[in-house]
């Protein structure tokens, strides 16, 4: 099909009513920080700095889909949580994943055929899905999927495969997800902020704690499809643990000027050829854009969800 340019994306992500200073898509959120405490287990498959550390902080942000910053938490279909890790002085890795294992579609295109379905209604995306039948893992996900009652108690996936690098410049393919360590159910949850609420609560006590679980795929699995999922069986490699220990209102906080392109890497991870990488970096950075033109003219609203 025909190429769908980044302006197009945030066109139609961004809908008709604009919320100046905010993210096109997953808007609404909430910055958190933490730190990665690697346990070694992939440092014999990659050279990142950050397989070869102990500890390395992060700043990140945990976000529902959708263009409106005040849109009911517990109605998003899709949570998300973002990581921004400074490895060294030069060099970032940067991170953002959906609770979906893996895209409806496989290329740029399709994804923005979805989009417009998704807009035109109930009728026209469930004649898009026959239409795609690569579409089944992620329906099948849609399916089983049961909303928990909290941002710490969700899977996040990469969806799209990245390559570990090793010293000999040997690749290994790889999905990654973070583990939740708690189970917690929607049960009394209530209130157009309940999983923010819910978040800062959980975090006046305890942290929140992930493990970094790496999927490795073999030789018959496509890594730049991120449409299929791979078989169960295939190997994953325990990282280590992503603890997040404090919280700060979006628009004030840390993550609020970060772009989580997930093309900025550090060396030791580097990206497959999925298009949907490429049409990701480009999209961000034209969202990002347009929120940093409106908070350099005094547009942005001020709004918190406390
Ligand atoms: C072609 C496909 C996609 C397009 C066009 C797209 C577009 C966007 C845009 C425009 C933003 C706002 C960026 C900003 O202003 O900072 C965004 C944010 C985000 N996207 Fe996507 N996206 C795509 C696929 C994905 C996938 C596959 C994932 C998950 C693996 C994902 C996860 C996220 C997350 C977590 C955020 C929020 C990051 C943050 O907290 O700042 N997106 N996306």
């Amino acid at each position: 099909g025909d190429k769908v340019s980044a302006q197009q994306f945030v066109d139609l992500q961004q809908g008709d009513s604009v919320h100046p200073g905010f993210r096109r898509a997953h808007a609404k959120g909430i910055c958190v920080q933490g730190e990665f405490r690697n346990n070694g287990a992939l440092a014999q498959y990659s050279s990142a700095q950050i397989f070869a550390t102990s500890v390395t902080p992060f700043v990140g942000r945990f976000s529902l889909a959708g263009n409106n910053p005040t849109a009911p938490d517990l109605k998003a279909p899709v949570r998300s949580l973002a990581l921004s890790f400074a490895t060294s002085a030069s060099e970032q890795w940067r991170i953002a994943m959906n609770t979906p294992p893996v895209m409806a579609v496989s290329n740029p295109q399709d994804f923005y055929q979805q989009l417009v379905a998704i807009k035109s209604g109930p009728k026209a995306i469930q004649t898009f899905f026959a239409e795609h039948p690569e579409s089944a893992d992620f329906l099948a996900w849609k399916d089983s999927y049961q909303p928990s009652g909290s941002f710490a108690a969700e899977t996040y996936h990469s969806i799209n495969a990245f390559y570990l690098v090793d010293d000999n410049e040997q690749r290994q393919p790889v999905r990654w997800h973070m583990q939740p360590t708690v189970s917690v159910t929607d049960d009394g949850l209530s209130g157009p902020n309940a999983l923010h609420q819910e978040l800062k609560a959980r975090l006046a006590k305890q942290p929140v704690v992930f493990d970094w679980l790496f999927t490795l795929a073999s030789a018959q699995d496509d890594e730049r499809n991120p449409a299929i999922q791979w078989p169960a069986e295939r190997p994953r490699i325990n990282a280590g643990k992503i603890v997040i220990t404090q919280w700060q209102a979006q628009q004030d906080g840390a993550c609020h000027s970060i772009n989580f392109d997930p093309l900025v890497l550090p060396s030791g991870i580097s990206p497959t050829v999925d298009a949907i990488l490429r049409a990701r970096s480009a999209a961000y950075a034209e969202s990002y854009r347009r929120r940093a033109v409106e908070q350099l003219r005094g547009q942005a609203k001020e709004l918190s969800n406390d």
